[in-house]
């Protein structure tokens, strides 16, 4: 029987809007999903496109998604080197999906957002906090660099926070390993983060240049401006050369001096190296921690490869299994790091299981440690409460960290101020109880264990007598309680009471056959815990101000549901000083007109007509390197402390011009990039390319060969298209040129004077820009997302880094890939393109891929 007319009416409106409805997925300009993820909003956007929020399907965890071209060499490095690294401090990278054009990051979501937006809205970082955060990026630094791999872009804004206001290293495009080579000759970085035998064009370290950068960093975190920044590129330079940098007396002490000193030495061999930094007093405690911590991880890495036998993972292996996952695969995958679909799965199952587990049982697991400390203490060494008092500190920072573990498998050493965050007004008033007061904030709960603990012992010991430490206990009487909690920890670790118990030597202990060694530990650990907790929160009341307690909040807020985009503080202006300063980014404009005189360098940039002028007001330097040709003047001003003053002034000047200038400031043209014919460290577990090759459009697919060679590298416009186009121009005119041809080669290998000087002559030709037509089909590339917000007023200023190669021939002897000579090589290379260096760059980045296939 057929379908009365409505009803058929109705079908037909129905099969009609289910097909509007696909076909309006189908034709959707924006994206909404990529692989396994969907796009939730825009939290950033970098040099490649645009950086997204987006949430697994599987997992339902959050993640960033970061896309950048499949043609851009730096990509292709960031990915290598990113995903060699497995360490708490560095972002994750879980998963690497390619399309057609772009490869996509699949990254840990760190909505804690940028280190420099985080100073921005503190103006300057506290002593005991900077300790804490650099402590943790230079442990970033030196898992990476016993990886023989350099950063060579460490600045502020390549470390991000997390949720917990942990830093994680970012941004591993200028990275590349040291293992083949130690002396390295690529110009690359960030101006104001450079070192002085980069700037002078030298041949360098690259650990030593890591280092240096760590010195600004940590030199601007504390003093909320950078060490050496000018308005004027040029004087940067110089300053960076020949100044040292000026300190506030009032924001840093006489360790954190020595240790910026040292970091920031123009003499690259008498840098500290990154495990003697952690070991600096400045950074203690936190220092020492990191380094143990790395130290373990390091060695348990350079072990065969992950073996799955947490109690945690083979849960999960065997949870998967059941569900009818293919679990060889996974391993296979975590294994080869391959960050495919089914390794970005398993970290992040892996993280959410590692979450649910420390919610199900943060009791059991504190106590079960609790209880173990207590036992092993029973086998300590008998210290009386002074002695522990007076250990050493990094003893007593091993063992806060050790009787303060909360979590078997924490990522890191919980801090006093993240703590107090987390705490809730209960908890606060229950540690008030307590008999740390205070100063206890970590984890009120302990505390009661160790006082239960120790009570029920001594009622064992006198059945129905008064408690000798009445206040520690939450249950004793309340007004007695009250006046105990209002007594200060000195006050109260003086107290008779307490000395007789800490003593041991109480009649009743001698009289009583109770278990006296265990009792002493109990109170040895609990008095031990007291003190050494109570060390860094002193530091922080001494510290704290009211912008102190509203940087806590902020801390607070790192939540992943809360809205990333939203402003922070730092992101108004300030009214004065030095906040005034900081709402400029540290600038990256490579502004290489005439210093760099007589080379590559200087000839490429020497567009904007400042040649003349600043060869008139500087002359050589005397210990400038001659062929780099630095411009120096002679005269060095004088850094003083009204350095500080005069600095915010012209920073002030400047931030009002720069709503002219800045489209000119942020100029992302003065960027070269360098091809890496980088070959892995035999020592690190490097992968090929090869991985991606047969995997489906779901998992990573990286086909290296063809796309390579054929098309086009990176593009201006693409990197670059929201530039003015005076800088437009002047990108271009550095791809055009004869001498950007030198600039794709790779560092260190100058075959003789004549071809360095060849590279080094200025090109006459004037470049062509590109077509409309190929501006407007690069950049209508990047997909949009759904809900696309519109980023928040960041401070606009060029941050761009810089990677410039200064040498000339491919040196394939560095590759331990390949097979090839250097002749061979070079006559293979089809002929460089006119105006773009990206090219051979890629060309280069083919010749790496394709001799690690060959391997
Ligand atoms: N893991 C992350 N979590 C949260 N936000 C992120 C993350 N990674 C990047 N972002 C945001 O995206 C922005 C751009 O990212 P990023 O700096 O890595 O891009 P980029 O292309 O490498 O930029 P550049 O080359 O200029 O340094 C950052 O400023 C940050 O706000």
């Amino acid at each position: 029987m057929f379908p009365s007319k409505l009803e058929q009416n109705q079908l037909k409106a129905s099969i009609a809007s289910s097909y509007n409805k696909l076909y309006g997925q189908f034709s959707a300009k924006e994206l909404q999903d990529v692989g396994n993820y969907k796009l939730l909003k825009v939290v950033g956007e970098g040099s490649f496109g645009k950086v997204y929020l987006a949430s697994h399907r599987l997992t339902h965890q959050k993640v960033v998604l970061k896309m950048g071209s499949k043609h851009d060499p730096n990509v292709v490095r960031e990915v290598f080197y990113h995903r060699q690294f497995d360490y708490v401090y560095i972002t994750r990278l879980y998963e690497v999906i390619v399309t057609e054009n772009n490869v996509w990051m699949a990254l840990e979501y760190c909505p804690g957002r940028e280190l420099y937006e985080y100073l921005l809205s503190k103006k300057h970082i506290s002593i005991p906090e900077c300790a804490r955060l650099f402590s943790q990026i230079v442990g970033a630094v030196y898992y990476a660099h016993s990886m023989k791999c350099v950063h060579r872009d460490l600045k502020l804004e390549n470390i991000l926070l997390d949720k917990k206001g942990q830093a994680k290293l970012t941004d591993f495009g200028f990275t590349r390993e040291c293992a083949t080579r130690g002396i390295l000759e690529t110009v690359c970085g960030t101006t104001v983060y450079m070192a002085p035998e980069l700037i002078e064009r030298k041949p360098y370290e690259g650990y030593k240049t890591d280092m240096w950068s760590l010195g600004v960093i940590l030199y601007t975190m504390v003093h909320g401006t950078m060490p050496f920044d000018e308005d004027d590129e040029i004087r940067t330079k110089r300053r960076i050369v020949v100044e040292e940098p000026a300190f506030d007396s009032s924001l840093i002490n006489a360790d954190g001096k020595d240790l910026i000193t040292n970091l920031l030495n123009k003499d690259p061999q008498q840098r500290l190296s990154a495990k003697e930094v952690l070991m600096h007093p400045f950074l203690h405690p936190y220092g020492a921690s990191v380094l143990e911590k790395t130290e373990k991880i390091i060695k348990r890495q350079s072990n065969s490869p992950k073996n799955f036998n947490t109690k945690l993972e083979r849960r999960l292996l065997k949870k998967l299994k059941q569900t009818g996952f293919d679990t060889q695969g996974i391993k296979h995958s975590v294994n080869k790091r391959k960050c495919d679909s089914l390794s970005g799965m398993w970290y992040l199952l892996l993280e959410k299981e590692k979450r649910s587990d420390q919610h199900r049982h943060p009791k059991r697991s504190r106590s079960v440690l609790s209880v173990k400390k207590v036992f092993d203490a029973s086998t300590m060494s008998r210290k009386s409460t002074e002695e522990l008092k007076k250990l050493d500190p990094l003893t007593k920072a091993t063992s806060l960290k050790r009787i303060m573990s909360m979590k078997s498998d924490s990522g890191s050493v919980r801090q006093p101020h993240n703590i107090s965050q987390s705490m809730s007004t209960k908890d606060k008033n229950e540690s008030e109880e307590h008999v740390c007061t205070g100063n206890c904030q970590r984890t009120p709960k302990k505390p009661n264990f160790f006082n239960k603990m120790s009570n029920f012992f001594k009622n064992k010991k006198q059945p129905g007598a008064a408690l000798d430490n009445t206040s520690t206990s939450p249950k004793s009487d309340g007004v007695d309680k009250r006046k105990h909690n209002n007594i200060s920890y000195e006050s109260r670790k003086n107290s008779p009471q307490r000395s007789q118990t800490n003593s041991g030597g109480s009649p009743q202990h001698k009289n009583r056959n109770e278990p006296q060694p265990f009792q002493h530990a109990v109170d040895r650990v609990t008095n031990g815990l007291q003190l050494k907790i109570e060390e860094p929160m002193l530091k922080k009341f001494k510290s704290n101000t009211s912008s102190e307690m509203s940087r806590q909040t902020s801390l607070g807020n790192y939540d992943s549901e809360a809205d990333p985009r939203s402003p922070p503080v730092a992101l108004r202006p300030f009214d004065e000083g030095k906040g005034e300063i900081q709402r400029q980014r540290p600038n990256s404009v490579l502004s290489q007109h005439s210093e760099m005189s007589n080379d590559t360098y200087n000839s490429e940039y020497s567009t904007d007509g400042n040649l003349s002028n600043s060869k008139a007001n500087s002359s050589m330097s005397s210990n400038a390197n001659k062929s780099s040709g630095v411009m120096l003047s002679p005269n060095v001003e004088s850094v003083d402390s009204s350095s500080f003053q005069t600095r915010a002034t012209r920073r002030s000047m400047s931030i009002i011009s720069s709503a002219s200038s800045t489209s000119e400031r942020s100029s992302r043209t003065d960027s070269f990039y360098e091809i890496s014919t980088t070959s892995s460290p035999k020592s690190m577990d490097m992968r090929t390319m090869n991985a991606f090759k047969h995997a489906d459009t779901a998992s990573p697919r990286m086909n290296v060969g063809t796309h390579w060679l054929a098309k086009r590298g990176r593009s201006p416009v693409g990197r670059r298209g929201r530039l003015p186009k005076r800088n437009l121009t002047r990108k271009l005119l550095n791809h055009s040129s004869s001498a950007a041809q030198s600039v794709i080669q790779e560092e260190g290998s100058f075959e003789d004077d004549e071809e360095k000087a060849a590279a080094l002559a200025v090109p006459d030709a004037e470049p062509t820009l590109p077509s409309a037509g190929k501006e407007s089909a690069i950049n209508s590339d990047p997909p949009r997302p759904v809900n696309s917000m519109s980023s928040p007023e960041l401070p606009a200023v060029d941050r761009r880094p810089i990677l410039m190669n200064m040498s000339l021939s491919f040196n394939t002897d560095s590759n331990p890939w390949s097979n090839e000579s250097t002749e061979s090589r070079s006559a293979e290379a089809p002929a460089p393109p006119t105006d773009n260096q990206d090219e051979h760059l890629m060309l280069g980045i083919a010749d790496d891929e394709d001799n690690s296939l060959e391997t």
